[in-house]
């Protein structure tokens, strides 16, 4: 699993789509990210496209066109259709197989340019779906710092339960609330108890969150009962897009003990449409190091490759538009930076962990990393959090302060990697939008 560089990640790669070669561009030619689309308000068929720069490569229109042959047309057609998972199911020789052939056909100078220019849609022109059809869904809880912080809250006694540094914490998410970036959703409401109350009450959550995550997809999964071992799991990602795990606290406090988070997280958890491969990741990777005098990870969850570069350095941040501020024609404020190399657990350690009991992944899982706080307040990746539990207020460039989420804001994640001599690799987007609860 060492992270290997080959030639799609030479940063003097150009590309005959301009946009790809502006400087910030998310998606350069050394990126080619997935996701499903169409023309927006249309009725077209949704299918797999490409990004590079400003555009889309309609993947349905490649294999239509027959601009690939071999094993890369066969990925391309599974990459046509209106969710990734058959694309997902060839495995990682397919994915790299046709983002070589991308990346070659998208060079300056290619002869394919004209055949491909053909299969170009703008992304200003296009809507997103979810890139998979998600069987399974499963949260894990890999920022150390998050858990000490959020812990303090829920049990001041015993924040950091002695378990954390020896299992990588996880719980059975719910696939069905998994909407894509764009999409707003109720205020939920739920079982809500004061702590000097008798009794609960039902009523609209009041403590409404953020949780700043990376989605890890599946690609391959592994058969019933077959665990995946350390060496051989991140040929089994797909890629990692952006996730925003909305919690509400409220619900959360009063049910989660003994069995975890419930209805307080499934109401709604958003993705962007983009999901970044590992390979095109692969200049980012960093060492992944515990702290000299924390357990080291028990043999099954350790690998030297894991060790060298298990880590990624994305770095993160999470923006809060208000309604006000919308009005205002006022962009968002970013609330808080930090990066995905802070994490306790790597993705191998995730996929190695939830399948050694021989549990099986599938074509199209959803792994979230879990809120990705970071060691500082500031890097901090909750609202629960950056105002320490809603007593802290923060406050917003244009006058206005928020603890938790009021009707109207709207959450807008970023991700992106950066460094001199490699490419920049982004994810775009993901926003969502609170709208009142229903009556
Ligand atoms: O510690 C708890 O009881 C609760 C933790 C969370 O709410 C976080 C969760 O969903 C996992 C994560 O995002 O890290
Ligand atoms: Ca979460
Ligand atoms: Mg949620």
């Amino acid at each position: 699993m060492t992270p290997l560089l080959n030639e799609t990640h030479d940063p003097a790669l150009r590309s005959w789509v301009a946009s790809a070669n502006r400087s910030g561009t998310d998606f350069p030619i050394q990126n080619l990210p997935f996701a499903v689309f169409r023309r927006r308000g249309s009725a077209e068929a949704w299918r797999g496209g490409v990004a590079i720069g400003e555009q889309i490569v309609d993947l349905a229109a490649v294999a239509q066109a027959g601009v690939f042959s071999g094993d890369v047309a066969q990925a391309a057609q599974a990459g046509a259709q209106d969710k990734l998972n058959a694309l997902m199911a060839l495995g990682q020789g397919a994915w790299s197989a046709l983002r070589l052939a991308l990346s070659r056909a998208l060079r300056e100078g290619s002869p394919q340019q004209a055949a491909l220019q053909a299969c170009l849609v703008p992304q200003a022109e296009a809507e997103y779906d979810l890139p998979a059809r998600i069987g399974d869904y499963t949260d894990f809880y890999t920022s150390v710092h998050h858990a000490t912080n959020i812990g303090k809250q829920f049990r001041p006694d015993n924040p950091l339960l002695p378990n954390y540094k020896w299992v990588p914490i996880g719980y059975h998410g719910r696939a069905s609330s998994i909407v894509v970036s764009g999409a707003a959703f109720h205020r939920p409401k739920g079982q809500l108890k004061k702590p000097d109350a008798e009794a609960p009450v039902l009523g609209a959550s009041q403590r409404l969150d953020i949780e700043l995550e990376l989605g890890v997809f599946i690609g391959t999964g592994n058969a019933l009962g077959d665990p995946i071992a350390i060496t051989e799991a991140e040929p089994h990602v797909f890629g990692i897009c952006l996730l925003n795990d909305w919690s509400a606290r409220d619900i959360q406090g009063w049910e989660y003990q003994p069995l975890g988070p419930f209805l307080s997280k499934n109401f709604a958890t958003s993705i962007s449409p983009w999901v970044v491969t590992l390979e095109a990741l692969a200049p980012y990777r960093t060492a992944f190091e515990r702290p000299a005098d924390d357990p080291q990870p028990l043999p099954y969850l350790d690998s030297p490759a894991n060790r060298a570069a298990g880590a990624i350095d994305i770095q993160l941040e999470v923006g809060l538009q208000t309604q006000a501020m919308r009005e205002a024609g006022l962009r968002d404020a970013r609330i808080s930076a930090t990066s995905y190399r802070h994490a306790y657990w790597t993705v191998a350690q995730m996929v190695t962990h939830h399948t050694v009991n021989g549990c099986n992944l599938q074509p199209g899982d959803l792994l979230g990393t879990g809120t990705l706080s970071g060691p500082t307040l500031d890097q901090a990746a909750a609202l629960i959090e950056l105002t320490l539990g809603g007593k802290q207020p923060l406050q917003l460039p244009n006058g206005e302060s928020r603890t938790f989420l009021l009707d109207g804001d709207a959450v807008v994640l970023r991700g992106w990697c950066e460094k001199a001599g490699a490419a920049r690799i982004g994810f775009g987007e993901c926003w969502g939008t609170v709208l009142p609860a229903r009556p």
